[in-house]
C-alpha cells in the first residue's frame, strides 16, 4: 500500500535507482592525459592551455580530487537513504574518467533497474551542467540499444542551485572562513563569489527558451548565481551583523581561445582591483562548485591564494558543499518530489530566492549545444 504523505511508505516510486552522475577525474599520473583528451573531444581548446591544466593535475600527483569526493558523496547518500528508509540503489558515472557512465549503465540495467533518477553534479543551468550531461546520457543508451541491452528510462532532477540544503551550508561555510582572517580586517572583508567562467554566448542561450533570463547578457547561469550570491550575501550580513559588507560575482577557469568572450572580471584581476580599492580582506566563496575539486584547489587556493600573497592582501576559502548532510538530505527531497510529480501527485518544491525551483524537465531547446545540435536525454 501506498501513502502520499508519507514518503518512507511510498518510497521514491516509479524510480528504482538513483544515478549519480558526475564529470570525473584522474586518478595518477598516467591519467592525466587521457583524461584531458576525454574533456576536450571536439571542443577547440588551445593545446597550450591543455599543457597548462595538465601541469595543474601533476602539481597534486597527477590526482584530481573529484572522484574521492564522489565516492564520499555516494556513501553519504546511501547512509541518508538507508536513515530514512528509502530503498533506493545509488549509481555513480562519470563523463570523462572511470567509473563511465556507460558502463554504470549496463550494470544498472544488467541488475534490472528500467526508470532512474539522475543527479548531475552540477547545480546550474548551462550547456556543461545541464545539456551536455543529457546527451552523454544519449550517448551511453544509445550504445546499451547497440548492444541488444535494456534501456533503461532516465529523468535529471531539477537543477539545485537555490535549494536550501544547498544554499544554507555555503552560508555557514562563508561566515566560518570570515572567522579564518585576522580579526581586525573581518568587518571590512569583502566577498568575492566565484564560478566557473563559460563563453559569453553559453551563458545568454542558458536556461530554458522561457526562461525570462534567457538571451540577457549572461542568461540563467548569470541570474542564478546572482540570486545565490544575493540570498548568501544577505544571510551573512544578519549573521555578522555587518550591514553592507561589498561583494561581487566574479569567475575562474576561462579556457578557450583568448579572442572568444568568456563572463568576466577573473577572480585574480578582481583580487588586483579590491587591493587597489583598499579592501581590508576578501573571502573567496566557490558558489559554482559542490565540492572542492580542481578548479577549486588550483584555480583558487593554489593560483588566487599566490595572487593574494603577491598582494599582501589577507584572503580565505569558503568550503564547498561537498557531503554536508543537508546537501544529502536535499538530494533525498529531490528524489521524492520528482516521485510524486510522476505519480501526478501535488508536490511543494523547496526553493530560496527570488527564481523559484527550477523546471523538473529540460525543452528541447533548453541550453543549446554552442557548436551542432545532437540527441539529448531526459527533454521534452
Ligand atoms: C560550468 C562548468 C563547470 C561547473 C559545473 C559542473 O561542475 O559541472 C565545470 C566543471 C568542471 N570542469 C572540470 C574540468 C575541466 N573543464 C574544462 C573545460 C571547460 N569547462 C567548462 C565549464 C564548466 N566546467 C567549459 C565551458 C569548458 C570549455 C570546454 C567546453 O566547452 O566544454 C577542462 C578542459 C581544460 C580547461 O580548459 O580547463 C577541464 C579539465 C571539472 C573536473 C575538475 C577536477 O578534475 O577535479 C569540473 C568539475
Ligand atoms: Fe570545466
Amino acid at each position: 500500500m501506498s501513502d502520499a504523505r508519507n514518503p518512507s511508505v511510498t518510497g521514491a516510486a516509479p524510480y528504482d535507482a538513483l544515478l549519480l552522475l558526475s564529470f570525473g577525474g584522474p586518478e595518477g599520473p598516467e591519467d592525466v592525459v587521457p583524461f584531458l583528451e576525454n574533456v576536450t573531444r571536439g571542443r577547440g581548446i588551445p593545446k597550450e592551455r591543455l599543457q597548462e591544466v595538465g601541469k595543474h593535475y601533476f602539481l597534486f600527483g597527477g590526482v584530481s580530487p573529484i572522484n574521492g569526493q564522489n565516492r564520499e558523496l555516494l556513501a553519504a547518500l546511501r547512509e541518508d537513504f538507508a536513515g530514512h528508509g528509502l530503498d533506493l540503489p545509488v549509481y555513480w558515472g562519470n563523463r570523462n574518467w572511470a567509473p563511465y557512465l556507460v558502463d554504470t549503465l549496463r550494470e544498472i540495467a544488467a541488475d534490472g533497474h528500467r526508470r532512474i533518477a539522475v543527479l548531475a553534479t552540477s547545480a546550474y543551468a548551462g550547456y556543461s551542467g545541464c545539456r551536455q550531461y543529457r546527451e552523454n546520457l544519449a550517448d551511453a543508451l544509445a550504445a546499451l540499444a547497440a548492444e541488444g541491452l535494456p534501456r533503461p528510462r532516465v529523468d535529471m532532477l531539477r537543477h539545485f542551485y537555490n535549494h536550501p540544503g544547498f544554499v544554507e551550508p555555503m552560508i555557514d561555510a562563508t561566515v566560518a572562513a570570515l572567522g579564518r582572517l585576522p580579526e581586525e580586517t573581518r568587518a571590512g572583508a569583502r566577498l568575492a563569489f566565484t564560478t566557473h567562467s563559460i563563453p559569453d554566448t553559453m551563458a545568454e542561450t542558458s536556461g530554458a527558451p522561457d526562461d525570462p533570463a534567457r538571451g540577457r547578457p549572461g542568461g540563467a547561469y548569470v541570474a542564478q548565481h546572482l540570486d545565490v550570491a544575493r540570498l548568501v550575501a544577505a544571510a551573512v550580513a544578519e549573521r555578522t551583523g555587518v550591514a553592507d559588507r561589498p561583494w561581487e560575482l566574479v569567475y575562474q577557469s576561462r579556457s578557450g581561445a583568448p579572442h572568444v568572450p568568456w563572463l568576466e572580471p577573473d577572480i585574480c584581476d578582481h583580487l588586483e582591483a579590491q587591493h587597489a580599492d583598499d579592501a581590508p580582506a576578501v573571502v573567496m566563496v566557490p558558489i559554482g562548485f559542490v565540492s572542492d575539486h580542481m578548479e577549486v584547489k588550483y584555480d583558487l587556493d593554489t593560483e588566487a591564494v599566490a595572487k593574494a600573497a603577491e598582494l599582501g592582501l589577507p584572503v580565505a576559502r569558503a568550503a564547498t558543499v561537498g557531503a554536508d548532510p543537508r546537501f544529502t538530505a536535499a538530494v533525498r527531497e529531490l528524489v521524492l518530489e520528482r516521485a510524486a510529480a510522476e505519480r501526478g501527485e501535488p508536490v511543494t518544491r523547496r526553493a530560496l530566492g527570488t527564481l523559484g525551483p527550477s523546471h523538473d524537465v529540460c525543452a528541447a531547446a533548453c541550453c543549446p549545444n554552442p557548436r551542432a545540435p545532437r540527441p539529448a536525454a531526459a527533454e521534452r
